[in-house]
Order: structure tokens, then C-alpha cells, then sequence
């Protein structure tokens, strides 16, 4: 389909959007009018640089408060209506956006709004325009979309049809259904826009909250099902109001936005396909309709290995910390200065090796995370995947003989690999690394695999996250949490796969105090400030911490002093808890034992969890205990 985006989406000046825009690939804009006004272009100038950018101009927008007002008014608005026609002309817009009135004082008779909008378009049409009214969902009388076809209805010019915008249909809670009655030809214009679920005045909502496709929690997909069955097959139009990408760089969001596009029409594609076997309608639209069709997700089962970037003094240091944490050293690279460390099914790599990716991570940030290695079906399908949605492709240095592993580069600049389960059964460990010895690693302190990892996040980076995760590596969000640190707030929204083999938290915050802000900060950007390891007996895993000099994060008396007051808790569990820093968390579905190491130069730390039944969540409600810790230390 015709992919479109409204200017106001993004931050620069109009030309600086526009070749954002461009180099996004994007086919069009909408052109907002105070992008306009603000620009040293005249309208012919900004055509002349659309057309230079392969971009159309497919509408411009918004004229407000047009209909349902008297008849001095509404000539005045005629002529303001004229002068943007005028302009419209100039610009090559074909389509101007009216939306609804809000203002208390219009005349709320539906018969004299359809005449008012009748009369517009009989002028716009004598300049071969076209006019496509919106409901705003704050509109006085006009905010429902039914209500907009009703007057668009009764108004019966050709030149005046709908402008249907997702965030104030699905806002509302209204029924996206009713779409499908509505004739194609009447449809002249599709707004999308997704936006995370809140309790607030509508208009503060919209202005500032909005989101682009698979970034929040409408229905999205469900609702272009209706928009396609009812036979609109005009631009889909991106059109997102939100603070923080007005204030982001516009390449990024461009980029997302473009992303985002792309993954809802693979999304409508995939639903139209599932229908085919009940529903004839499916069928001719999936023929008809151009809809993106990337390589399928993968299949992730879990991580394969976790890289860090050190140097000598740091990669000795840590080490250390990982035999204390009961790894063994089980191999070293065959050609690069790089360190294998296992336990259980846990592979930790620290790498040092100069000149290479690791080294210049380091340079920038110090000891750090910089790369995930992925369980996947097909590592390869993976990268193309991701190639596909213009996520770049990683390719290191590799010495003959050593193994290529697919890889992406993530958000916040570190890499992914995909690692095949081909490439898994051929042993790819032992064909890059000398291993000390045949047999795999002991499991000294009970710690079995990967349960989780968090990923810190600076402010303008947290939305791209959230899409990266959902389109490359097929996780879902669940539902977004806050958490009070001794110094701000830490929103926290986890992403997981079907099956839960793969758990990211992701965190955000505006303080640069908090744990997640101090990590942020050393880390020059995001990253991975917590791994999380599951063990089959937290307290034999904790007595072997304990005894091995790992430094725990010590959990204050009152917290054991208050549990029971929050958990139905056997005494002698207890006692055991306490003596050993032990967290506990509850739900329906199980409990959670956990426990945390001390941060690693203020950048990363480990849990240990053990989780019990068909627990699935975080041990969210303790979160504030280890903040308070770890900032108690901090201050310290
Ligand atoms: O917030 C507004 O005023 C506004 C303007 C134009 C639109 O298309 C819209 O959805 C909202
Ligand atoms: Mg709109």
C-alpha cells in the first residue's frame, strides 16, 4: 500500500523532515500546516523539493472548526477555506483535512452541518480539491466516526468523502466494525496511530501520547481488517503526536515509523491469509492488496551466549567475579583474545581482543554487554528478517575455519547473533574455541540457564526498543510497570516470547540517580545492566555465593520483618531467606526466589531466580528493595 506519514510526527524543521522522510522510503506526507508556516519555502518551493524526493504530497492539514456555525461565520470560513485552496493549489496537494468543531458555542444541528460541508466542497471542487472530514473524539457535537459519515452522508458531494483516524476511533472504544458499511469511495483518507492504554482526558491523550503501529496497545490490525474489507485502498497515513519523538532525533523516528508500517502490514497480511479458509472476503483482498512480506520471525529458544567488552584490567576483574559466581573457564579463542566462561547452559564470552568490535564497544562505554548470542530455528531467516525492516546487518572479522554467525545490530548499537540450531549440533563453540576439556562445565553454584535479561534505556531510545524487540525478535510486551527507586521512577516493560525462552525488561527512567539512570549514563547510551540466572536451588546457589567472596546485596531486616505481613510464610523459610538475602515474591500462578550480586563497576549486576510452578513474572513488588540498595551503596 501507499505509505504515508503526517510531518508532525517528527522533529526538525520542514525540510529536515521531509528528507527524513525520503531516506525513510516513505511514498508520501501530509503536510501539517504549521510546518508549513514556519518554513523559509513557499509552497511551490516545497513541491518542488517533495517531487526532487520522490515524495507526494497527499494531503494538508488540519482545518478546524468549519462546520455547525452561523451564517457571518461561515462565510468568513469560506474565505480562509478559499486561501488554503489557493495555497493547496501551489503546494500539489490534492486533499485538505477538515476536522470536527470543538468549539461549546456551535450549533449542534446535523441538517446545517452537511449544507456547511456541502458548500465547502462545492468550492473545493471547483479547484479539482477534495475535502475529507474527521471526527476529532473531542469534537463538540461531531467525535464519533459514525457521526462524521452521517453528515458526509447527508452533505452527498463527490468531492467530500471521510478521513478515518485510528486513535480517535479506537480511543473511544468505539466499534471499528460499522467501517466495513461504509462505500470505498467515500473513504478518502486512513490516519493511523497506536498509543499505550491510559486513563486521561482524551485530547491530552492524543496530543502527547500517541505512538506509532505495534508500540502501544490498540488493536490495529483488527481494526485495518475493516478498513480493508470495506475497499479502501488509499495511503496508509502514519500520523502521531507524542513529546518525546517531537524532541528525538527525526532520523531515528523516521526510521521507526517507516518500521512500524512495515510490520503492521505483514501483521493485516498474516490475518487476512489466517481467514482465507472461512471467509471469501479474504481471499480477493489478499490478491488485490499490496501488503509487505518479510522473511516469518524466528524462532527464538533461548540465549546461546552473552558477550562482554573489556579490557585487560577489567576482563581479569570480572573473571574472577564469574569463577566466584561459580563459572568455570572452559575455553580460549583460538585466534582472538577472547575468554569462554560455562555454567549449566550459560556461555559467557569476555572479550578483549584488539582492534576488534568488543574493543571499540569498550572504548566508548567500558565494561559492558556488547552482544547477545540467540537460540534461533534459522539464523540466517533471522538476519534477512531483520534486513528486511532496514535493521543493519552485522558482519565481523573471522579467522578460517572459525564459525559466521548471523548477527544484527541492535538499538542500542550492540549486536545480536542468531545462532542455528545447525550451527548449535555442529559444536560451533569448540570450532572458534580451544577447550580446556571435553566434558561440559560443572555446575558449582546450581546455575542452569538464562532466565532474563534488563537492558537500561535512555528516554528517546525506549519506543524503538520496544518495536526492535516486537518485529526482529518476535517478543510481546506485557503490561508496562513503575517502580519507585530511592531517586525517580523506573518504568519497566518486559517482552516475551510464546514460549518464555526469551525474557527482556526493559527500563526507562528520567532520573540520572536511579540504578537504571546511573547504568544508562555509564554506559554512554542503553544496555544490558542485569542478567538474571536461574538456578534449581536458590539456597544452595546462595550458601556457595556466599562462602565464594561474591559481594550480595544486602536486603534490610524490615523487609523480612514485613513479609509475612504481605505472604502466608513458613517461619523456618523464612529464616532462611533473611540469613541469606533471599527475595520472595508470590502470585496464582507460583512463587519467586531471588536474590542479587553487587553492581560490576556501576554498569551491570546479576540475579539468581528460581522460580516455582507456573510463575512468569519479575519479582516486580521487590524491585524497590534492590534500588534502595543499590543506591544505599551508591551514596556509600
Ligand atoms: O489534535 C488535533 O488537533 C488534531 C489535528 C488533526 C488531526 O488529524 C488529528 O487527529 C488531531
Ligand atoms: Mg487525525
Amino acid at each position: 500500500m501507499r505509505r504515508s506519514i503526517a510531518t508532525v510526527c517528527i522533529s526538525g524543521t520542514l525540510e529536515e523532515k521531509l528528507e527524513s522522510i525520503a531516506r525513510a522510503r516513505f511514498d508520501a506526507v501530509e503536510i501539517f500546516e504549521n510546518d508549513l508556516i514556519y518554513s523559509r519555502l513557499s509552497p511551490r518551493e516545497i513541491r518542488q523539493r517533495c517531487a526532487d524526493l520522490g515524495l507526494g504530497i497527499d494531503l494538508y492539514q488540519p482545518f478546524r472548526d468549519m462546520d455547525g456555525v452561523d451564517e457571518a461565520r461561515f462565510k468568513r470560513n469560506l474565505d480562509r477555506a478559499e486561501r488554503k485552496f489557493d495555497l493547496m493549489v501551489e503546494l500539489g496537494a490534492p486533499m485538505l483535512l477538515v476536522c470536527s468543531n470543538v468549539q461549546p458555542g456551535m450549533i449542534c444541528d446535523d441538517a446545517l452541518l452537511a449544507a456547511q460541508m456541502h458548500a465547502m466542497a462545492e468550492k473545493a471542487a471547483e479547484r479539482g480539491l477534495r475535502i475529507a472530514y474527521e471526527a476529532l473524539a473531542w469534537g463538540h457535537h461531531v467525535n464519533r466516526y459514525e457521526h462524521a459519515w452521517e453528515i458526509v452522508r447527508k452533505a452527498d458531494h463527490p468531492h467530500l468523502g471521510l478521513c478515518l483516524d485510528s486513535f480517535h476511533i479506537l480511543s473511544r472504544g468505539d466499534d471499528p466494525a460499522g467501517i466495513e458499511q461504509i462505500p470505498a469511495e467515500k473513504l478518502f483518507f486512513l490516519q493511523l496511530a497506536d498509543a499505550p492504554r491510559m486513563v486521561m482526558d482524551v485530547l491530552q491523550w492524543s496530543r502527547h501520547y500517541r505512538c506509532f503501529p505495534g508500540q502501544g496497545t490498540f488493536d490495529l490490525v483488527g481494526f485495518m481488517e475493516h478498513v480493508l474489507k470495506a475497499g479502501y485502498a488509499g495511503p496508509l497515513s502514519l500520523e502521531v503526536f507524542n513529546d518525546i519523538f517531537r524532541a528525538a532525533p527525526n532520523r531515528r523516528t523516521t526510521l521507526d515509523a517507516f518500521e512500524s508500517l512495515l510490520f503492521l502490514e505483514e501483521q493485516i497480511r498474516r490475518r487476512l491469509e489466517s481467514r482465507i479458509p472461512t471467509d471469501p472476503a479474504a481471499r480477493p483482498l489478499t490478491e488485490r492488496i499490496e501488503l509487505f512480506n518479510p522473511p516469518a520471525p524466528p524462532e527464538v529458544r533461548g540465549v546461546s551466549f552473552i558477550e562482554f567488552a573489556v579490557d585487560d584490567a577489567s576482563g581479569k576483574a570480572l573473571g574472577k567475579a564469574l569463577q566466584a559466581l561459580g563459572f568455570d573457564h572452559t575455553g580460549t579463542h583460538r585466534t582472538k583474545s577472547v575468554q569462554l566462561f560455562q555454567q549449566g547452559d550459560v556461555r559467557l564470552m569476555v572479550n578483549n581482543e584488539p582492534g576488534s568490535f568488543a574493543s571499540d564497544y569498550f572504548q566508548r562505554r567500558g565494561p559492558s554487554i556488547c552482544a547477545l548470542g540467540l537460540a534461533t530455528d534459522d539464523g540466517q531467516r533471522a538476519v534477512n528478517r531483520g534486513v528486511a525492516f532496514h535493521v543493519p546487518s552485522y558482519a565481523g572479522r573471522i579467522g578460517p575455519n572459525e564459525a559466521l554467525i548471523p548477527a544484527l545490530r541492535a538499538v542500542d548499537d550492540s549486536i545480536i547473533y542468531f545462532v542455528s540450531q545447525a550451527l548449535e549440533d555442529k559444536g560451533f563453540l569448540a570450532t572458534d574455541f580451544v577447550m580446556k576439556d571435553a566434558k561440559p562445565a560443572a555446575s558449582r553454584a546450581g546455575i542452569e540457564r538464562v532466565d532474563h535479561i534488563a537492558q537500561g534505556y535512555p528516554f528517546e531510545q525506549f519506543d524503538t526498543g520496544v518495536l526492535f524487540n516486537r518485529v526482529v525478535l518476535g517478543l510481546k510486551p506485557q503490561e508496562s510497570m513503575e517502580l519507585a527507586d530511592p531517586n525517580g521512577l523506573v518504568r519497566s516493560c518486559a517482552m516475551v516470547n510464546a514460549d518464555q525462552s526469551l525474557r527482556i525488561a526493559l527500563n526507562v527512567s528520567h532520573s540520572r540517580s536511579t540504578v537504571s539512570g546511573r547504568s544508562t549514563e555509564a554506559l554512554q547510551g542503553g544496555g544490558v545492566h542485569h542478567i538474571a540466572l536461574s538456578s534449581s536451588d536458590i539456597f544452595a546457589s546462595a550458601e556457595y555465593l556466599a562462602k565464594s567472596g561474591v559481594g550480595l546485596l544486602d536486603v534490610p531486616d524490615n523487609y523480612y520483618d514485613d513479609l509475612p505481613a504481605r505472604f502466608d510464610i513458613d517461619e523456618a523459610l523464612l529464616k532462611r531467606m533473611r540469613r541469606l538475602g533471599v527475595l520472595y515474591d508470590r502470585n496464582d500462578e507460583g512463587a519467586f526466589f531471588h536474590f542479587y550480586t553487587q553492581m560490576f563497576v556501576d554498569r551491570f549486576f546479576f540475579e539468581i531466580v528460581q522460580r516455582s510452578d507456573a510463575y512468569a513474572g519479575f519479582g516486580a513488588s521487590n524491585a524497590p528493595v534492590r534500588m534502595s540498595a543499590q543506591a544505599v551503596r551508591a551514596a556509600g
